[in-house]
């Protein structure tokens, strides 16, 4: 399987933040979830990846491409969604539409028109008479219009109503169907990760924490609930994070079932993808 995207010891620094290091592998065929608290780095990183900001890596590849050295061949099939529209606001969706068929050899006018029905956009009506949510459903009509294979989403969804929300999944998850398509999402929509993400990346601080897969995540992390004799009695290695309460500790932890086998009767639940983040952002690390 060829990786949609191949990023090695990517660092983008500002004055008071660097984007540290990060390298990871999104396989085609699957759909990646960016997580992180605000101004942890997703969108420092996305715009890194898309070229759209300088950076020093020593490799991005986009579809089996060098951005640095193909970059046409790289951005060709790549579409970006961000949480608003980049068209200018006085355009209508059928200029919009005009305009992008020029520009995209695979552009697909009837696709087009029948997403602007299925998101019931009004082909002649001006963006600027668009709500937000509107003007992002057309970035998605378009974007899936010229038949990208890598979809990158910045917050795409945030300012989309649940509905259309879960119909963007379907979409998304149809997309990924195909074995050369991917999809790289950041969100603070945690349960839409949970319905979609094959691949959770966590960027904390300009670090990346982790990359895991869902199945790992659902199936191991878990948290514990418990008094401080059994937090001094657990190996500092089995902790990811801890947070003290008034008569107890909460515990994140990676590996469920070894520690159900070192300790059957503890009081243990399955940790989800937001509590990670609480965990990580409001815990005390060990490690
Ligand atoms: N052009 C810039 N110049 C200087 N600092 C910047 C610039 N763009 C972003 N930053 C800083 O980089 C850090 C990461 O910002 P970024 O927008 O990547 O975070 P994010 O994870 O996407 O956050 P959010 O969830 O709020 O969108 C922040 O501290 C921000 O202030």
């Amino acid at each position: 399987m060829e990786n949609a995207i191949q990023v090695r010891n990517l660092t983008k620094k500002y004055k008071d933040f660097t984007l540290d290091n990060i390298s990871f592998t999104l396989p085609s065929g699957t759909v990646m979830g960016l997580i992180g608290e605000n101004g942890a780095g997703k969108s420092t990183l996305i715009n890194a990846i898309l070229g759209v900001s300088d950076a020093e890596y020593d490799q991005v590849a986009l579809l089996g491409h060098d951005l640095r050295t193909q970059t046409k061949l790289a951005k060709e099939d790549v579409a970006a969604i961000f949480s608003d529209s980049h068209y200018d606001y006085g355009m209508t969706p059928l200029a919009v539409g005009e305009m992008l068929s020029r520009f995209f050899r695979n552009w697909d006018q009837q696709k087009y028109l029948g997403y602007l029905k299925r998101f019931h956009l009004p082909e002649k009506k001006r963006l600027k008479k668009f709500s937000t949510g509107m003007r992002v459903k057309l970035e998605f009509a378009a974007a899936l219009s010229h038949n990208p294979k890598l979809l990158i989403l910045d917050e795409a969804t945030s300012g989309l109503d649940p509905v259309f929300r879960d119909e963007i999944l379907d979409i998304l998850r149809e997309f990924t169907e195909e074995e050369d398509h991917a999809v790289l999402m950041s969100s603070h929509i945690t349960s839409d990760l949970d319905k979609i993400a094959d691949y959770i990346a966590y960027l904390h601080e300009g670090k990346l924490l982790f990359v895991k897969t869902y199945d790992d995540i659902r199936d191991n992390y878990g948290i514990i609930t418990c008094g401080r004799q059994l937090f001094d009695a657990l190996s500092r290695d089995d902790i990811s994070a801890y947070r003290k309460e008034a008569y107890s500790y909460k515990i994140l932890v990676n590996d469920r079932a070894k520690l159900r086998r070192i300790f059957p009767d503890i009081e243990m639940v399955p940790a989800s993808v937001e509590d990670i983040m609480l965990f990580y952002v409001k815990g005390e690390k060990v490690k």
